[in-house]
């Protein structure tokens, strides 16, 4: 388990708590003098759930908080992070795991997208990381339990580029029906090759959307305003978009969808979900989309499926491999059969765009930023994806000598008791505790603590063998 020094900055090796307690205790910002000298309002349109009275709590010095952001984070969640005063240093690419070890290991906060893997064994060395911010959708490529039971809260931005994956299938469904990729091709290279044979209206067609989630929806509107007839197949029951229907199994859609999109996230169950099997259950001349992860396709089944003519065409955006940044990458070294792959007809390939566009990039750097300030600077755990929610309602400037302490902790009997038994002491004014499996998470927001008390406070919380990160802000 990590050692107290985890939660703090450390500088030069030394432990951090001395350091952090007496950072924060600047005498121009200790808590007996003014809180209006001491405190200002925190930006609004960064702090959403903060309120223009509110008071700002930091557990130390804004600019003592590193970031590493990873994979080109856009410049909008950079520019929030920098506004609070954190370091921030951004990569354009993902990391090897190396590397990545190396520099995970000095910061408190880092941001990435679909690409870069947060194993435990890279998880392990993070001993100052207390927050996650996955500036995407999925958050698969993150060991979300081994986050929680080391104190490390994931947040991800779970909607803000479903409209974007969604208008990018209707695209690509059109060009599969009009063999589109494969003409354009044709005439780049300079053949005139006018054809009708195989080519399609997708009007009356009948679209299977498999999950029907946030992009599965979404894409289900945008088909049916194309005269698409939409059924779906997903393991919980759901309230279909206008005339969309809901079919009991995933045989049954693969039976009747002229075009097969996937929209499900990376699990146990979705691995290679689409297999031999199914592949001979689709319709003769079907066409399959993949946007949603590169494992749901077992690809060299899809290969024989295409060869043979029984699948008519294929777009595929994800794959069991990625590069990790842009250039040249995308081969046999990559994925043994990517020859194969890109040698076929009718293949759409795209290097996991689905989400790349302005409008869901820049929603996306503001929604993971302003919850990562919110966690780092306020302990609120809203939509996070590993821990409970919990959040209090801000501490205002007229409560000078407030403190917040949030503990995270094992989720086993008598812990409250104790908690509250340290606590008890001052005025414990509000609190919220939740639990999510094996993790509990207890904000507290307590008056009347003199500056001298934090560190007792703090090292007694730290002591008690539940202890899984101890916070206090203040
Ligand atoms: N290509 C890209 O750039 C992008 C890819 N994605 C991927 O797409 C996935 C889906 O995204 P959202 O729609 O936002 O997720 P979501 O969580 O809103 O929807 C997923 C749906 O799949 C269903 N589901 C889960 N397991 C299933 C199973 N075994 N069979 C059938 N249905 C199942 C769920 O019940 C849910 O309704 C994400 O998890 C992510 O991996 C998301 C955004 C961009
Ligand atoms: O949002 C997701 O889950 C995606 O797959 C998009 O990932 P990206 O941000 O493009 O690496």
């Amino acid at each position: 388990m990590p050692t107290a020094a985890r939660d703090i900055p450390e500088r030069n090796g030394s432990a951090g708590l001395d350091r952090a307690v007496s950072n924060s205790f600047d005498p121009s910002n200790s808590l007996s003098q003014s809180p209006t000298a001491t405190f200002h309002s925190p930006n609004q349109q960064f702090h959403a759930p903060q309120r223009a009275s509110t008071r700002e709590l930091k557990p130390f010095h804004t600019q003592d908080v590193k970031v590493l952001l990873l994979e080109n984070v856009n410049q909008t969640g950079q520019t929030i992070l920098k506004k609070e005063g954190y370091q921030v240093e951004s990569l354009k690419s993902s990391l090897p795991e190396d590397q990545l070890i190396e520099k995970i290991k000095d910061v408190q906060v880092i941001g990435i997208r679909s690409k870069t893997q947060l194993t435990a064994n890279v998880l392990k060395h993070a001993k100052n990381l207390i927050v996650i911010g996955c500036f995407c959708i999925g958050t698969n490529q993150v060991d979300l339990k081994y986050a929680a039971n080391n104190g490390i809260c994931v947040f991800n931005s779970p909607f803000s580029n479903s409209r974007s994956v969604a208008e990018l299938m209707i695209g690509e469904i059109i060009a599969l029906a009009r063999q589109f990729a494969e003409r354009s091709m044709e005439l780049h290279n300079g053949v005139w090759n006018k054809v009708s044979n195989g080519c399609w209206e997708v009007r009356g067609k009948t679209l299977g959307i498999v999950g029907y989630g946030h992009v599965g929806s979404q894409l289900s509107v945008l088909a049916e305003s194309m005269g698409m007839n939409v059924i779906y197949y997903d393991v919980v029951n759901l309230m279909g978009m206008n005339t969309s229907k809901q079919v009991p199994s995933l045989e049954e859609l693969l039976k009747q969808a002229d075009f097969v999109t996937l929209h499900v996230p990376e699990l146990e169950e979705t691995k290679n979900m689409i297999s031999t099997a199914q592949l001979e259950q689709m319709r003769n001349g079907a066409y399959l989309l993949n946007a949603s992860r590169g494992s749901v396709v077992d690809i060299p089944a899809l290969i024989k499926s295409m060869q043979s003519g029984k699948i008519a065409g294929a777009a595929l955006d994800v794959y069991p491999n990625e590069p990790g940044g842009n250039g040249p990458g995308f081969n046999n070294d990559l994925n043994t059969w990517t020859e194969d792959l890109r040698n076929l007809k009718n293949l759409i390939l795209t290097p996991h765009i689905g989400g790349s566009t302005e409008e869901a990039q820049s929603a996306i750097g503001v929604e993971v930023a302003e919850a990562l300030v919110n966690y780092v600077n306020f302990g609120t755990t809203l939509q996070a994806v590993n821990m409970p929610e919990v959040n209090l309602r801000s501490l205002t400037l007229d409560e000078p000598n407030h403190v917040r302490v949030v503990y995270i902790h094992k989720n086993v009997p008598g812990v409250l008791r104790r908690v509250n038994e340290i606590l008890g002491n001052h005025n414990v004014d509000k609190q919220m505790t939740d639990s999510r499996g094996e993790v509990a998470y207890l904000m507290a927001d307590i008056s009347n603590v003199n500056s001298s008390e934090i560190k007792n406070l703090y090292q007694s919380l730290e002591d008690l063998g539940s202890r899984i990160r101890t916070r206090v802000l203040y």
